[in-house]
């Protein structure tokens, strides 16, 4: 049986452990243009030890920016600062894969000029943008028109290519946590009667578009997916979503792509198991999950490796305090969010 400090392939790269770091927005790419720093390559560089770094979530398009400083990949300036991040890693015997994002409505007017942000159709999201001060409420987005479409999966395609420019070993996809691509497939949020809307074939065809432009660029072993079946962030909802998920893991094992990365592996209503056994390749359980839960589900066969969230926040070298048993640092949340090295790059390594 593996453990988690056993090597797994995905796709095409053998990674050296099945520790993933998940993607975690930090709100370090300060100075105007959302380009990638020398800190941030520090950041992720002590974090290599990482069998796969999952990157914060990145916007492939100005359109597709929802939070104060979050970096993107659609300039070449943003490009050559990613270079600086994926060579750290690289030096520091890591992987490390783009997380490709746009948020649809979960944005701000305040980042459009005063127009309002985009999403599948004109339905605003309940609360209000989190880390934006003083906290305001959604706004109504406007719809996309049919017409628009094409250019979203254009920007997706440019983010991919860009991410392979500026040094990334793949791309993941984020199709979760009720951004644009889970806000076209699941059916509280996607009201179009175009064919981009209705069926579950027409609400995943974006997402599946966009995956096919990623696999032109990277081939599928380098291409991920993120979902968020649990439809537990911002406002999302779905009226079948084991059928709904259920299609989209099925059609991402038919594409045979790296792997699907999910918060969806325990408690017993979990769509994981349908998920892992529909999409037939590496599943990456994204939870909040300690050694021991983490183990157990390798154990199960729930899932081919995990990825944890604050626990790479607070602890740069998570592996090796999971392989001694060791204690871990906890995580300060005040400054999770931030634009310095407190509470970013200067969480202590074990002696
Ligand atoms: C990209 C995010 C996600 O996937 O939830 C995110 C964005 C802002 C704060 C926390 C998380």
């Amino acid at each position: 049986m593996a453990t988690l400090f056993d090597p797994i392939t995905i796709g095409d790269l053998t990674l050296k452990n099945r520790i993933v770091m998940a993607p975690l927005t930090r709100a370090r790419a300060i100075g105007g243009g959302r380009v990638p720093n020398a800190l941030m390559a520090e950041y992720y560089a002590q974090r290599a030890s990482a069998g796969l770094i999952l990157s914060e979530a990145t916007a492939v398009t100005p359109q597709g920016v929802g939070y104060e400083n979050t970096p993107g990949l659609w300039s070449d300036e943003q490009v050559e600062g990613w270079k600086l991040v994926t060579a750290a890693v690289h030096a520091a015997g890591g992987r490390i894969f783009a997380q490709l994002w746009h948020v649809g409505r979960i944005s701000d007017p305040s980042f459009f000029a005063g127009e309002p942000p985009v999403a599948p159709s004109a339905i605003a999201a309940q609360g209000h943008v989190s880390l934006l001060r003083p906290e305001r409420p959604y706004p109504v987005p406007r719809a996309l028109e049919t017409a628009e479409l094409a250019g979203i999966v254009a920007a997706y395609k440019l983010g991919a290519e860009n991410a392979k420019k500026a040094g990334f070993d793949g791309v993941e996809i984020h199709g979760a946590n009720g951004y644009l691509l889970d806000q076209f497939l699941q059916d509280k949020t996607n009201q179009r009667s175009d064919n981009y809307g209705g069926s579950i074939e027409n609400r995943a065809r974006l997402m599946l578009e966009v995956t096919d432009a990623c696999i032109e660029v990277w081939g599928a072993s380098r291409v991920g997916m993120h979902l968020a079946p649990r439809r537990d962030a911002h406002d999302m909802g779905d009226s079948n979503p084991a059928a709904t998920f259920g299609y989209v893991a099925q059609e991402l094992g038919k594409r045979k792509i790296a792997f699907i990365c999910a918060r969806e592996a325990v408690g017993p209503d979990s769509l994981g198991p349908l998920l892992k056994e529909a999409f037939g390749g590496v599943y990456i359980a994204n939870e909040k999950l300690d050694k021991a839960g983490a183990q157990a589900l390798l154990d199960a066969g729930k899932a081919d490796a995990v990825a944890f969230g604050k626990d790479y926040i607070a602890n740069p070298d998570l592996v090796s305090r999971l392989q001694k048993d060791a204690s871990l640092n906890p995580w300060q949340p005040a400054t999770f969010y931030g634009a310095t090295a407190e509470g970013y790059t200067d969480y202590p390594a074990l002696a």
